[in-house]
């Protein structure tokens, strides 16, 4: 699907193919559908990022709330959505041993205990040791600084989803 199939979209075909580039906040794709037609897939992309950004403080933690922890009860019950259970399982989650999954799962708890929001990282990037490794290390640091490192893990995640949506799909 190239830039000029997506302009052409109907906002309804519009949300339901690109809705979840942010994970859970289909609301960030309806909103930019006002500002097509997208010189490019990047021009897409940095009109999601400008609407992000816009956000109060609240409306960033809440996108970050919105994700399912990395090895957490979404994956362990298979209630993952389609794009996050690709990249938890790419990313090793899927398969931890018993002391690394008691590690996350203690490291999430005590990240999710310190900020009000859970850690989130573009676990396509990183392999199951590197996102432990970077967890253990964000939860020393303060609030503001893991809301905007937060902010930009979920606009890596969302630039990926919309290369592999947008550049491979042929849905149209
Ligand atoms: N808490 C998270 O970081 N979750 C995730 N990161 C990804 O890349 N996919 C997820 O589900």
């Amino acid at each position: 699907m190239n830039i000029a199939a997506v302009n052409a979209l109907p906002y309804e075909d519009f949300v339901d193919i690109l809705g979840n580039v942010v994970e859970k906040c289909p609301i960030i794709t309806a909103a930019v559908w006002s500002g097509r037609p997208f010189l490019s897939l990047a021009a897409l992309e940095a009109a999601i990022s400008e609407f992000i950004d816009a956000l109060p403080e609240s409306g960033k933690e809440g996108i970050l709330r919105c994700h399912p922890d990395l090895a957490g009860r979404d994956l362990q019950s298979g209630s993952l959505t389609r794009e996050s259970h690709e990249e938890q399982a790419g990313s090793g989650m899927g398969a931890l041993n018993s002391g690394e999954a008691s590690r996350m799962a203690r490291l999430n708890q005590e990240y999710k205990g310190r900020f009000g929001f859970p850690f989130v990282i573009c676990a396509r990037m990183h392999d199951k040791e590197n996102i432990l490794r970077q967890l253990s290390k964000r939860c020393q640091n303060e609030r503001a600084l893991e809301r905007a490192r937060g902010i930009e893990e979920v606009k890596k995640i969302c630039h990926l989803r919309l290369q592999s949506l947008v550049l491979t799909a042929n849905r149209l």
